[in-house]
């Protein structure tokens, strides 16, 4: 809502409605002959912070996947709003962490996008690695192995890497799995910040208190799409339901 001040009164004039940063049509996407997501039709709002829930193997990863661009779909389109590449947090997985690598290594792979892997990184890239290892706490840890980390540390690396693409649309799988209250909070008011400076944020999570506080709600089941809408709507039917979520913490 924009507020019009005059002379004598404000007016409130609806703002236009902004077209959506991401609209599925029609999607199916899995892997190889296993299908998983089946006819997938949603929009992710442009502004806010959209949670995608359903029980395990819904296929939540999946569809991050897709809008990531990482899976293909197998019928359906896919239609970004902007041009942007989409920064992606997949699931920390162990595979990763026996890596040779530094945090900071780690996190300027997240300008890759911007650069390309072989071309030397401009002083903007690198101020944008000092502000992402910053705003995730973890730069007393920048010259530290990612394998000698433990859980937590690893997964506030990885985020890192993400924001500091600067992307317009942030991807995240699980983002607070692994991590202590207090981090969580502080992930939770992270992506709240960077929501409100006009970043998209979609994050996949199993945790119905950090569902509920987003803008938006997805919740799938069995590969399909259950309910779209505001999380308080969404939700109450699925918690009536049954203990179908849980923190997986
Ligand atoms: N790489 C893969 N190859 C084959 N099948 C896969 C693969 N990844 C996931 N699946 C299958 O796809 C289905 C959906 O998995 P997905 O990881 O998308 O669900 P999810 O909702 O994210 O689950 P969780 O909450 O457990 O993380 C599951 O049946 C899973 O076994």
């Amino acid at each position: 809502m924009k507020m019009i001040i005059t002379t004598d009164r404000i007016l409130a004039v609806p703002l236009p409605p902004r077209p959506p940063r991401v609209r599925l049509t029609a999607v199916d996407a899995g892997y190889g002959r296993r299908p998983v997501l089946c006819e997938v039709t949603l929009d992710i709002p442009a502004l806010g912070v959209t949670s995608l829930t359903g029980p395990n193997g819904s296929g939540k990863s999946t569809l991050l996947g897709v809008i990531a661009g990482v899976i293909r779909p197998t019928s359906g389109t896919v239609h970004h709003g902007s041009g942007q590449a989409p920064a992606f947090v997949p699931q920390r997985s162990t595979a990763g962490d026996m890596l040779p690598l530094t945090v900071r290594r780690t996190v300027e792979m997240g300008r890759w996008h911007a650069r390309g892997p072989w071309r030397r990184l401009t002083s903007s890239d690198h101020s944008a690695v000092d502000e992402a290892l910053d705003r995730l706490g973890i730069t007393h840890l920048a010259t530290r192995q990612l394998g000698e980390l433990s859980g937590g540390q690893r997964q506030r690396a990885l985020m890192a890497q993400g924001t500091a693409q600067q992307s317009d649309l942030l991807l995240l799988d699980e983002p607070c799995t692994g991590l202590d209250p207090e981090a969580r909070h502080g992930i939770e008011h992270l992506l709240a910040d960077i929501a409100a400076e006009g970043t998209t944020v979609v994050q996949a999570t199993h945790d119905l208190t950090a569902a509920r506080a987003g803008h938006h709600c997805l919740l799938l089941r069995d590969g399909r799409l259950e309910a779209a809408g505001a999380p308080a709507d969404v939700l109450a039917p699925a918690l009536s339901a049954g203990p179908v979520h849980h923190r997986t913490e």
